[in-house]
């Protein structure tokens, strides 16, 4: 059996994964600047709660992973510290709003109305003081870690480490979320009917 201790895959899921509660309804996230730091509210729980190990996501310093959820857009507002946040890549199609302080990702919003997840913003709840978030629920982006520098030699660790977790490791999104991509674009294209 492989040895997985001592793998650190994220803060918020190294000890055990905390269950959202039931009725949650969202809360406020804040960067890492000691003064006048970046505040957002986000009305809403989110959704989609995954660890995600592409080299794009805002990950906390240490991590190999970062944690990022889903919320509706009209849920997202940043109520301080807008002045601070620049798009880290506006080709990008998810634009990352980052705090230019500290470098914590706030927000990140797709812009193009095509995009399958149009409508949908980014966000990382480990910025929220509150508990109660939906919780990671599957491994993304997984063998991308590698292109952060993480030795190939490591992967059967991490993998197994995930699924201890219950974190079922993929290399791009999960089954239902890639499933929802492709019939977007075949339903685009006309392959599928509208
Ligand atoms: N191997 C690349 C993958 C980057 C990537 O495609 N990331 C995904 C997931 S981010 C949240 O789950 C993505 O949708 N990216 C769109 C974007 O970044 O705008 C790498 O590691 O860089
Ligand atoms: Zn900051
Ligand atoms: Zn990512």
């Amino acid at each position: 059996m492989t040895d997985t201790s001592g793998v650190k895959i994220h803060p918020a899921v190294d000890n055990g994964i905390k269950p959202a509660t039931p009725g949650f309804s969202g809360g406020e996230l804040h960067c890492k600047c000691a003064s006048d730091p970046v505040r957002v509210s986000v009305k809403s729980q989110t959704a989609h709660n995954h660890v995600c190990g592409c080299t794009k996501c805002w990950k906390p310093e240490g991590a190999i992973f970062s944690q990022v959820a889903v919320v509706g857009r009209d849920a997202v507002q940043v109520l301080s510290g807008e002045s601070k946040l620049e798009i880290v890549n506006k080709d990008a199609p998810i634009q990352r709003h980052r705090c230019t302080g500290c470098g914590v990702h706030m927000y990140g919003r797709i812009e193009n109305t095509e995009h399958p997840f149009y409508g949908l913003d980014f966000v990382h709840t480990e910025l929220s003081d509150e508990s109660g978030w939906s919780e990671p629920q599957f491994a993304a982006f997984v063998s991308s870690i590698i292109e952060s520098g993480v030795d190939p030699s490591r992967m059967d660790a991490i993998r197994a480490r995930l699924r201890e977790l219950g974190l079922e490791p993929y290399d791009a999104l999960s089954p239902p979320l890639m499933d929802a991509i492709a019939t977007h674009i075949a339903k685009k294209s006309g392959a599928l009917a509208a």
